[in-house]
């Protein structure tokens, strides 16, 4: 059975969390229109970059994200992994995804684990520390947000843990283009898992977006790749074929954990 995803790759306007509520709503509406069963929105889609401004426009423990999550995915039928959003907590400010099921449920809140200095993050956000993992109508899914796609380590502890679809939400800049396409290239290959990445397009005061979301399967084959404009990514995509592929190169039976510590341990002794 295949199920159709959407990447919403929006152009997110700064600071402006109702026109950018406005904007999403209509193209929920319209992927809802062309059969999606599962919506994607970006990183810090409510507010983008904006990290000055968060006193004022981060949004209190997420309370107005989960419910326009909840509220979309019921009102469409759709699955909602509703990007990330900037949520105020006791503890400081988070970069945090929500993901809604169809019957409005929330699902699961990450909290971007690895912090991206080059774009300021560690001034003004907190990391999270749980796992993203989730599952939507039987099917388990992990949730992780653009720099976290450079630790090969955090998705792996993901896939073992039974993710047989990563969703990745992201404001990846274009001059690094080349790392997303082949990053997530990388993590769909070694876990022999579908990577549905969905990044902004446009501009913000300090860099201009790359667009070119991307669905790829546990093959590392690109089933879909959007260009750098605003627009919509759609693909179907169809669970059996993870483990067809897992059968086919046992990748996860073939593991020697017991070896790689040993071999840490004699590393450590040595220098
Ligand atoms: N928003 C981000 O985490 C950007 C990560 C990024 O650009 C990278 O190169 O890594």
């Amino acid at each position: 059975m295949t199920i159709r995803i959407a990447c919403l790759q929006l152009d997110i306007a700064f600071g402006d969390p109702q026109t950018n509520e406005q904007q999403a709503e209509t193209a929920v509406q319209s992927v809802a229109n062309e059969g999606a069963n599962i919506v994607v929105l970006p990183e810090l889609w409510t507010t983008g970059y904006d990290l000055t401004r968060l006193d004022e426009i981060a949004d209190d423990d997420a309370v107005r994200a989960k419910a326009f999550a909840s509220r979309l995915a019921q009102t469409y039928g759709v699955h909602f992994v509703a990007g990330s959003v900037a949520k105020k907590t006791a503890a400081g400010v988070t970069n945090t995804m929500i993901v809604a099921d169809r019957s409005g449920q929330i699902v699961s809140e990450y909290s971007k684990l690895h912090l991206f200095q080059l774009m300021d993050e560690h001034l003004y956000l907190q990391p999270g520390n749980e796992p993203g993992l989730f599952s939507l109508s039987g099917l388990p899914c992990a949730g992780v947000i653009c720099y976290d796609i450079r630790f090969p380590e955090w998705i792996r502890a993901h896939a073992l843990a039974g993710a047989e679809v990563l969703f990745v939400v992201a404001e990846w800049p274009l001059p690094r283009l080349h790392h997303w396409r082949t990053l997530l290239m990388a993590r769909a290959i070694e876990n022999q898992c579908y990577v549905v990445a969905c990044n902004r397009a446009g501009r913000d005061p300090n860099n201009v977006f790359a667009g070119h979301s991307l669905v790829i399967d546990p093959w590392g084959e690109i089933i879909a790749e959007a260009d750098e404009k605003p627009g919509v990514l759609l693909a179907d995509i169809d669970p059996a074929l993870v483990k067809e592929v897992r059968a086919r190169i046992p990748v996860f039976a073939d593991r020697r954990p017991r070896d790689y510590d040993e071999a840490a341990k004699k590393i450590f002794k040595t220098y």
